[in-house]
């Protein structure tokens, strides 16, 4: 056991270490591109970095780890940190060079030197600063690896216990008295009869079934009880780094080959997302064994999306070497169209949408064989209507795009470009008509491509996103669980097979992740019921858990469930005073005009998007369709009104990717019939 002051000593030691990397890190890094980068005392090999200007704040050391090198009687220890750096006589590795393997996977590690490891020093942040240590010995040696190094701090002012210091960090995870989700009182109205209010009440789980599953869930981690703790902090509209906290099992599909497709498939919060980022990032690392690429494109479902992730990357990664984007921005792009395009997604699928490339293909040709397209950039618009035009109407007389009758029957079904141009749905095909017409040059291509939440895309997209693969690589990541719409392919094995991953149809296996780190057991246990049987089993590492509460709004007006929803999220969000609470429903026009009445009022927005968020002095609620919450997490959530919420294909994707945001508590506000796989639930 260590006492206050030594731990002080080590946290004060490794912080000093930690603000000099970061200090000449950046010194280095601001240097004019090209100037020589000192080396000295390299034992392991590393590639220097030759940065640019940052893009915001350098994340800060990693690790720390002990090795016995040869005969030496003291181990040599190094750092693991974002970049390779050298200071003083300090030397820190890129989390993503071949070495970190002895600190991220040291049992599947087959580094030369992993047989000297003897010991691994974990840090844990709060932003830049070391403010916790976790020292762990790995094989016995004389002497504490570390202690060499450690400084002595005399003055003993009280030591909070760390785990006092995590409820600081986190009053959200602090005792909390009983809670109950609130009645709504709607002011100048009757009080509502509110039942049942279950918030609270923990499942009756026996506590051998409890243990077995933590056992289960936590087996080949590293350091679990790191995780947990930052689990239990206060979420942020932005993913913070997990770095430290990385798995074995995550690192290894983030450093897997670029050149092999990776299709990962996973229940809600199962880390995809995390891991999208940091393949993202590992990607493009100088340091990364095999050499580093130049541009990955990393695609996501919204705006939203593209900022919660940037979160991660910023401080890994140089500007310009992953573009993050949000596949509607994407098609406007493409399709070189202004502004934004409203309506759903709705459609069916259609086998002849995937021939949507090769038909505006033949259109642009025979458009060009004709000289039906005029040259210069005034022309974009013109010509996209042109193509369009032209597959709307199967080509011309004497010479059809095709004489097969699916095809003829779908290019009839479109509507006029003016109509089209307006509409979400018709997008994609606006965008590849433009494709067809100006194909990405080689360097606006990207060498990987990473698509997050895959299930969503379309294969007109599909076709889109593919305009901009220089090679063919790909990592796909996404819940089949969680499809918004029919427009979509429902299997892992038609997207690899639109892409022609693999080299036979059906050859791609996907990547089966199971560990749940967002959503409580409690959450995941009710989202379960939703999907078929065979399908069910969501587990988290969350199992110190409240059942979500379910309030019925007993009075009919409209505005009562808005009111109740409004209340419950102010409710929720005493319960979280740092962390993030969301609305998610259907028709949030009624829960915004509560809102109003109630004096809050909405933020605006860094992108031209519309804000999700609504302030009220200091306080933040999120108000989301569940198509804007795809991809995000919140501390709570109050689901409104399930029952409309759409189905397809018997599914509930929509209500299931809802539920399934919230990373601790979770109301259902309701008024109308709830879904039949809800109603028991309902009833507790
Ligand atoms: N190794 C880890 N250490 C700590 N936290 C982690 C780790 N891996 C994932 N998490 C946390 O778990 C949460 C869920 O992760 P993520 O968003 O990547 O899941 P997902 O599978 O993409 O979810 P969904 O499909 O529901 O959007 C995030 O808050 C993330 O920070």
């Amino acid at each position: 056991m260590i006492g206050p002051n030594e731990r002080r000593g080590k946290i004060a030691y490794e912080e000093a270490a930690n603000s000099t990397y970061l200090r000449t890190l950046e010194d280095r890094l601001n240097q004019p591109v090209g100037t020589p980068v000192p080396r000295n005392g390299v034992w392991l090999k590393g590639l220097p970095t030759f940065g640019t200007q940052q893009d915001g704040s350098i994340h800060p050391l990693v690790a720390r780890l002990a090795l016995r090198a040869g005969d030496d009687a003291v181990p040599r220890t190094f750092y693991i940190g974002p970049r390779h750096h050298t200071w003083d006589d300090k030397e820190c590795f890129s989390w993503a060079a071949p070495v970190a393997d002895l600190f991220f996977r040291p049992d599947e590690s087959e580094h030369h030197l992993i047989d000297g490891l003897v010991a691994r020093r974990t840090f844990s942040h709060r932003i830049q600063r070391i403010v916790a240590v976790q020292d762990e010995t790995l094989r016995s040696h004389v002497g504490r690896p570390f202690d060499a190094d450690d400084l002595v701090v005399p003055e003993a002012p009280r030591a909070p216990r760390r785990r006092a210091a995590i409820a600081q960090l986190s009053p959200s995870t602090s005792p909390q008295p009983p809670a109950k989700p609130v009645s709504s009182p709607v002011p100048g109205t009757d009080s509502q009869e509110i039942e049942p209010q279950e918030t609270g009440a923990t499942h009756d789980m026996p506590s051998q079934v409890v243990a077995g599953q933590v056992a289960e869930m936590t087996e080949g981690m590293r350091s679990p009880d790191l995780v947990l703790d930052r689990l239990h902090e206060p979420r942020t509209n932005r993913l913070s780094s997990v770095l430290t906290t990385l798995q074995p099992d995550q690192h290894g599909l983030a450093s897997a080959p670029s050149d092999a497709p990776l299709v990962i498939q996973g229940h809600p919060g199962t880390g995809k997302t995390i891991v999208a980022a940091y393949r993202a990032a590992h990607l493009v690392d100088d340091e990364r064994a095999g050499g580093a690429l130049m541009k990955v494109l990393l695609v996501g479902p919204t705006d939203e999306y593209v900022h919660h992730v940037s979160g991660l990357l910023s401080p890994l990664v140089e500007p310009g070497r992953v573009r993050v984007v949000a596949m509607e921005r994407l098609l406007l792009e493409a399709a070189v169209v202004k502004g934004t395009v409203g309506g759903a997604l709705e459609g069916v699928p259609d086998d002849v949408d995937a021939a949507a490339r090769s038909l505006t293909d033949l259109a642009v040709r025979l458009a060009t064989a004709h000289r039906m397209l005029s040259t210069g950039k005034a022309a974009v618009r013109e010509n996209r209507k042109t193509v369009y035009e032209l597959l709307r109407a199967n080509g011309l007389r004497q010479q059809p795009l095709s004489t097969d009758a699916e095809k003829i029957s779908w290019m009839r079904k479109l509507p006029a470009y003016d109509s089209a141009v307006k509409q979400r749905r018709f997008l994609p095909l606006l965008a590849q008509c433009s494709l067809s017409i100006r194909q990405p040059a080689p360097a606006e291509r990207f060498e990987h491509i990473i698509v997050d939440e895959a299930q969503d895309v379309s294969p007109v997209e599909w076709n889109v996103i593919d305009h901009y693969s220089r090679h063919g690589h790909w990592t796909l990541l996404g819940d089949m669980n969680q499809r918004r719409s029919d427009s979509s392919y429902s299997s892992w094995t038609q997207i690899a097979d639109h892409l022609g991953l693999g080299e036979d149809a059906g050859t791609v296996r996907e990547t089966v992740i199971r560990r749940g780190y967002r959503s409580t057991q409690a959450i995941l246990r009710l989202a379960d019921r939703l999907l078929p049987r065979e399908l069910r089993g969501a587990r988290s590492l969350q199992v110190d858990e409240e059942e979500p509460a379910f309030v019925r709004v007993q009075r009919h007006a409209p505005e009562a469930l808005a009111d109740a929803a409004v209340d419950n999220g102010q409710f929720l969000l005493s319960r979280h005073p740092h962390g993030t609470v969301a609305v998610i429903a259907m028709n949030p026009a009624r829960i915004f005009t509560a809102l109003h009445s109630r004096g809050w009022r909405r933020g605006t927005s860094a992108s031209d998007a519309v804000s999700h968020e609504w302030l009220k002095g200091e306080e933040r609620l999120s108000v989301h369709v569940p198509e804007s919450a795809r991809g995000l997490e919140f501390d709570a959530v109050v689901v409104v009104e399930p029952g409309e919420f759409p189905r397809n294909l018997g599914r509930s994707g929509q209500l299931y990717t809802s539920l399934t945001r919230a990373n601790r508590e979770l109301v259902v506000v309701y008024q109308g019939p709830l879904p039949d796989e809800l109603r028991r639930a309902g009833r507790r």
